[in-house]
């Protein structure tokens, strides 16, 4: 059966791993499946050696959750393809979401090690979302996090997303165009985005409309008897002989009828190329033209070229952001944290590692930002049990989870619980807001954010910090499993 015969009834229900579905099962005929659970999704370690990350995919979350549901076809497929008997089948046909899901809002600044995102309810439903929670929020973190290192790099510039072509297929570039947006980027390429997204849209011209018309002169000429606002792609032959001087020509002529925004490079060594280009549309009285700047351009590359005092005023980023390049993947991971017992009681859990950053920390959480009232500025993010809320204390002792001996004792702060209802018991009671509003809290949050935080190249790392108590309960949960497996009980 090909994809387009089932897309009518299709929906990202079976968008999740078979493993999901086989839990599920088991959870079914065990008679747990509707026990409540807590399951929390964060990463380990910040992408690209960055200070932070931007938190984005929430909008896509909350679609896939309000139409989660098993068509006939799914059920069809499961039974007939995957062999599940009618009662599971049944089960599935009638499940309602119920979960109740918690997540930092899109935009915030967001740091390694704590929940961004938190699902309770049925085990088996709990259980099924795992993965394409994971497959959303781990893309679109990455990339509104690379966005906002270009943005950093581009200092003040115009940053445009390119990157549609060179993305891992249709889905990938639609969402990573809005992950750009939020992040820092001003207007994207992509169409769609434009009119799904309301993001801006913007562009130039092509090498193929150059070659088109057979010369630089007709193809500008074109461009500009058939549009308002003009940028000319100089570079098909040689930029600096026939590329400029075709676009100075065309502007002279067609004048006051043209908006000459100016040129776009797209090759060569763009410090030396922008600077001449710079002069001679100086000498031309194009003083205003801009000089646009794109191949395969990232936060490192616009870095040296600013130092080399290239002329370039707007940058279009494509390949190197939308592929997210340095760094494919984030690696966020969504573990279980608490879950009802037989008799009723919430019982934590955790997962053991040898790789200290790998054990899990066991509860259902909220997460706290910390900030000093006297500098304004964010002090650290301190994770507590949910119910412990640091805004009844005069004083906060924040440590370093695994290195104790970096502490701090914090008075005269704001504490602000990042994690914000938006299911409740399968309720959306979230207002989304609008993605330029996501866009202007993004840019405000890394103003709460020391300079120290921000910076590309080795940041300082930003507390990540344990209440006392939870720290006290995961070191008991390990040295409870420790002593059952010495007892060769297994953990329990
Ligand atoms: N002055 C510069 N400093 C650092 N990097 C630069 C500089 N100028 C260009 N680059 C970057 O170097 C790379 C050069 O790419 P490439 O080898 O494809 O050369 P090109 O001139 O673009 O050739 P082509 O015509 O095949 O596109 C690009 O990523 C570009 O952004
Ligand atoms: O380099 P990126 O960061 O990926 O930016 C997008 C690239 O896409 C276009 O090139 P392409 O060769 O696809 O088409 P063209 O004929 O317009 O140059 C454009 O000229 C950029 O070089
Ligand atoms: O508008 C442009 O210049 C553009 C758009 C997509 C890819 N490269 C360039």
């Amino acid at each position: 059966m090909f994809y387009q015969e089932l897309d009518k009834d299709d929906s990202l229900t079976l968008h999740t791993d078979l493993y999901e579905i086989n839990m599920m099962y088991t959870y079914f005929k065990k008679g747990i499946s509707e026990r409540n659970a807590v399951f929390e999704a964060y990463y380990r370690q910040e992408p690209f050696g960055n200070g932070y990350s931007v938190y984005a995919g929430l909008e896509h979350v909350i679609m896939y959750l309000k139409n989660l549901k098993f068509k006939e076809s799914d059920l069809k497929y499961l039974k007939e393809e995957v062999g599940y008997d009618d009662d599971f089948i049944d089960y599935l046909r009638h499940l309602k979401m119920k979960l109740t899901v918690r997540s930092m809002p899109e935009g915030e600044i967001v740091f390694a090690n704590e929940p961004l995102l938190q699902v309770e309810g049925p085990l088996a439903q709990c259980q099924l979302v795992e993965t394409a929670i994971l497959n959303i929020i781990n893309y679109q973190t990455l990339l509104a996090t690379k966005a906002a290192r270009v943005k950093l790099a581009v200092q003040g510039d115009g940053v445009m997303e390119f990157g549609t072509r060179r993305a891992q297929e249709t889905d990938a570039a639609l969402w990573g165009t809005r992950a750009a947006y939020i992040g820092g980027f001003d207007s994207t390429s992509n169409v769609r985005a434009g009119k799904l997204f309301g993001i801006p849209i913007s562009g130039t011209h092509a090498h193929s409309l150059v070659e088109a018309f057979g010369n630089e002169y007709e193809a500008f000429k074109a461009y500009a008897e058939t549009h308002k606002d003009c940028v000319f792609l100089v570079d098909t032959y040689d930029t600096v002989r026939s590329g400029v001087p075709n676009a100075i020509r065309v502007a002279d002529e067609m004048g006051e009828r043209i908006n000459f925004q100016g040129v776009r490079i797209d090759s060569g060594d763009m410090a030396y190329i922008s600077k001449q280009v710079r002069r001679e549309l100086d000498n031309a009285g194009y003083t205003k033209a801009k000089i646009y700047a794109s191949n395969d351009l990232d936060e490192t590359t616009i870095t040296s070229l600013k130092m080399q005092g290239a002329k370039i005023d707007v940058w279009g980023i494509g390949t190197k952001y939308i592929t997210a390049y340095d760094q494919p993947a984030l690696g966020a991971v969504y573990k279980l944290v608490s879950i009802e017992d037989d008799q009723h009681r919430m019982r934590d859990t955790l997962k053991i590692s040898s790789n200290v950053e790998k054990v899990s920390t066991p509860g259902k959480k909220q997460v706290w930002r910390i900030s000093a009232n006297t500098e304004k500025k964010n002090e650290g993010d301190w994770i507590a049990r949910v119910g412990v809320d640091p805004r009844n204390f005069d004083s906060l002792y924040m440590f370093h989870p695994q290195y104790s001996y970096i502490n701090k004792v914090v008075t005269n702060y704001t504490a602000e619980p990042l994690l914000k209802d938006i299911f409740v018991d399968g309720k959306l009671t979230y207002q989304q807001p609008k993605l330029i509003d996501i866009k202007k809290f993004c840019a405000a949050n890394l103003d709460g954010l020391w300079e120290e935080y921000k910076r590309s190249l080795n940041p300082q790392e930003y507390p990540v910090d344990l209440s006392q108590d939870l720290y006290d309960s995961k070191m008991n949960i390990i040295q409870d499993i420790r002593n059952n497996i010495n007892k060769g009980v297994g953990a329990q």
